[in-house]
């Protein structure tokens, strides 16, 4: 759990982070939204003390973090940014052996947590670990980035941009395997991105920023339902509120006896997809299967209905 008490940080005569407060429970994704300079990385670094607040503190796990010695700030908060941040000339078992490295644990024990965490992002670590850097994809290199940040099974994971630099199949792809690494571990997590449909996908609870300010701190579908200030529907953008509401949610739930005709969904798919399912094939209703299975339909008319502003 990460608790944020009226923290502040001033530059000049600027508060660049405006007495926020803000609780991010444990196992739970807080992405932080907001224009370009409104303090979402100076909030991100003040909680692993990259910045020092100007006033206000922080706790983890209840523990205030001005009590936290260097070692423990890096075992138990990770922290990806853009750009991946991988040493060049360290390979990339060595990168990822980082943190374990400067805890002193026994080679053993690293290596088989280096092994782990590779086949945990689907890289063999026999091909994988002794390649350098620049021998990966920009993809790869940001999973390295992600594995090495999670070396040290840390309670907390703070992640700046960690997909902006991705292209839009590799950035969903790097999402999903974060959201199955999160579930694993129970990570609690606060990543910051500029990208409205990212924060909808992985947050938990969207945190708002603009000027220094918290505007609003809530679930996904509270923030496009009800948005606390004008700002913060025009982030959302009123054209694509139906669609992110649909996006919210899976097909499983939703799925309804009967059948349909041409080709079906899964019911893992979203609301949203099977929405353009519908429209695209020109459809009323598709099948649903679950592991290849027929298990019912979904309807244009269940859609419509649940694209709407809830009440
Ligand atoms: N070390 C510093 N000294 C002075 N001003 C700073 C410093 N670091 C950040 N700022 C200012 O604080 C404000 C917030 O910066 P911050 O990087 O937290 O914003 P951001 O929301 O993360 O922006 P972006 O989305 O563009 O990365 C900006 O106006 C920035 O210029």
């Amino acid at each position: 759990m990460i608790e944020i008490d009226a923290l502040t940080r001033v530059y000049g005569t600027t508060a660049v982070v405006d007495n926020v407060s803000l609780t991010v429970p444990r196992g739970e994704i807080c992405v932080v939204v907001g224009t370009s300079g409104s303090g979402k990385t100076t909030l991100l670094r003040m909680i692993n003390r990259l910045v020092e607040p100007s006033s206000g503190s922080v706790r983890i796990g209840g523990e205030d973090t001005r009590g936290f010695v260097a070692y423990q700030l890096r075992r138990r908060i990770g922290y990806v940014i853009q750009g991946n941040g991988l040493f060049p000339h360290h390979t990339v078992g060595q990168n990822i052996a980082t943190v374990p490295s400067l805890l002193n644990w026994d080679k053993a024990r690293i290596r088989a947590r280096v092994d782990e965490l590779l086949t945990l992002f689907q890289l063999d670590p026999e091909d994988y670990r002794d390649r350098m850097p620049r021998q990966l994809s920009g993809g790869q290199q940001q999973r390295i980035g992600v594995a090495r940040a999670l070396a040290a099974e840390p309670e907390i994971l703070l992640m700046d941009e960690p997909f902006g630099a991705l292209d839009p199949v590799i950035r969903s792809k790097a999402q999903a395997d974060l959201l199955a690494i999160q579930r694993r571990f129970g990570t609690t997590i606060m990543l910051v991105t500029h990208d409205m449909t990212e924060a909808m996908a992985l947050g938990t609870r969207i945190a708002v920023m603009d000027a220094g300010k918290l505007l609003q701190y809530a679930p996904p579908a509270e923030i496009i339902s009800r948005p606390a200030t004008v700002f913060v529907d025009a982030l959302i953008g009123s054209g694509d509120r139906p669609f992110r509401m649909l996006a919210l949610q899976k097909v499983r739930d939703h799925v309804e006896p009967g059948a349909a005709a041409g080709l079906p969904i899964d019911e893992e798919a979203s609301l949203r997809e099977a929405y353009a399912e519908c429209l695209w094939s020109g459809r009323d209703a598709v099948p649903v299967v679950r592991d290849g299975a027929l298990v019912g339909r979904i309807t244009l008319a269940r859609l419509t209905a649940l694209a709407a502003r809830p009440q």
